[in-house]
């Protein structure tokens, strides 16, 4: 329909172009050819002729091999050149622009849909999942005690962070400079990409029931985005840490992680947006009964134990059973 509507509006193009090349080529071929006095007898007609004549005259023939007013060469000429035009630059360009629309469209496809089709996404029985968010200041140990949390109750972690930071890496995407930007200024990346990002991966598990979703949802609007349109959370865990031991663990972090952001300037940014942004969930989670809070402070045994229990009594809550039906991980810390 595209091609057929550019076809045409081409042919179009070519007949105008027919017509002014004509009337360029016409004087000066008319000088060129009909440079000899005009016959002073009317030419006789031809088959080419249509009768009237418009000045100028060829020697021996006159004007009556034109047609529609022009020499036949002129025609054809104009004609040639046209036609080479067009092979030689109208339709690569057009074939190029096609196969630019074409790769514009498929990084868009990858980044928003993955491989997963609107019925797909649709079918999916996200309402079914026991979801916990895991929340807490940068640093306060989300990472550490959900990757327990996987062993020991069979969740699928994904950590909204590593899967940005996996964003970011993929050589074709066109959120790549972006989520680069937002991390190392600690701040919230547009919750359109992580809800993406994250729907797409709980469906990469679709034999999983349970899914720790770590360090999302950073503000109020990212949380009411997801519960809308993927999920509602079953419970929230809250590891509760003070700024100075989470500076002092993410500074530690810093020297082997190779994070843009465990840097002095990007955690000094990142402890703002916390407590301007984040902690604001953790408050409205609370008023509807659904945080547990665990101090981050002592040893990671005895943080992780402190958890678990927790744990332990929540599944017990929901009537299903702690130990794991299915296990796996994903989106874990670099
Ligand atoms: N109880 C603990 N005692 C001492 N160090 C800890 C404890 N828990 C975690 N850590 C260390 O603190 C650092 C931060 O922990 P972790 O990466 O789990 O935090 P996080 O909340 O996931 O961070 P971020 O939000 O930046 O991703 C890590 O180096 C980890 O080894
Ligand atoms: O929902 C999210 C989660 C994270 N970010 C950005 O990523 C960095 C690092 O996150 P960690 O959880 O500490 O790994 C965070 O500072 C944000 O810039 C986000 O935008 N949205």
């Amino acid at each position: 329909m595209l091609a057929s509507f550019r076809n045409t509006k081409v042919m179009l193009r070519s007949a105008q172009q027919v017509r002014a090349a004509t009337a360029l080529t016409k004087p000066i071929l008319a000088s060129r050819l009909y440079s000899s006095p005009a016959p002073q007898s009317s030419p006789k007609p031809n088959q080419f002729t249509m009768g009237q004549s418009s000045g100028g005259g060829k020697k021996g023939g006159g004007r009556s091999n034109l047609i529609f007013g022009f020499h036949p060469f002129a025609i054809f000429a104009s004609l040639t050149l046209l036609g080479s035009g067009y092979l030689m630059i109208v339709k690569p360009f057009l074939q190029w622009t096609d196969k630019q629309k074409e790769e514009r469209d498929d990084k868009k496809a990858e980044v928003e849909g993955a491989s997963y089709t609107a019925e797909q996404i649709a079918a999916f029985p996200f309402d079914k999942k026991t979801v916990v968010f895991v929340l807490g200041g940068p640093g306060s140990g989300k990472g550490t005690n959900s990757a327990r949390l996987v062993s020991d109750f069979g969740f699928v972690h994904l950590s909204a962070g590593d899967l940005l930071r996996e964003e970011q890496k993929r050589p074709v995407s066109q959120y790549g400079e972006l989520i680069a930007h937002y991390i190392r200024e600690g701040l919230i990346v547009p919750h359109e990409i992580t809800i993406g990002l994250l729907r797409n991966a709980m469906m990469d598990h679709p034999e999983s029931d349970r899914f720790l979703i770590d360090g999302f949802p950073r503000n109020l609007v990212q949380a009411k985005a997801f519960e809308d349109t993927v999920c509602k959370a079953k419970k929230v865990l809250y590891f509760e840490c003070p700024e100075s031991i989470l500076l002092e663990r993410l500074l530690d972090r810093g020297k082997t992680s190779g994070r843009s952001d465990d840097n002095i300037e990007s955690i000094k940014k990142r402890f703002r947006t916390y407590v301007n942004d984040s902690k604001p969930v953790i408050d409205a989670f609370a008023e509807q009964g659904k945080v547990i809070t665990i101090s981050c402070q002592g040893t990671m045994d005895a943080v992780y134990k402190n958890t678990e229990e927790h744990m332990n009594k929540f599944f017990k809550e929901i009537g299903q059973e702690p130990t794991p039906s299915a296990s796996a991980s994903a989106g874990k810390k670099d």
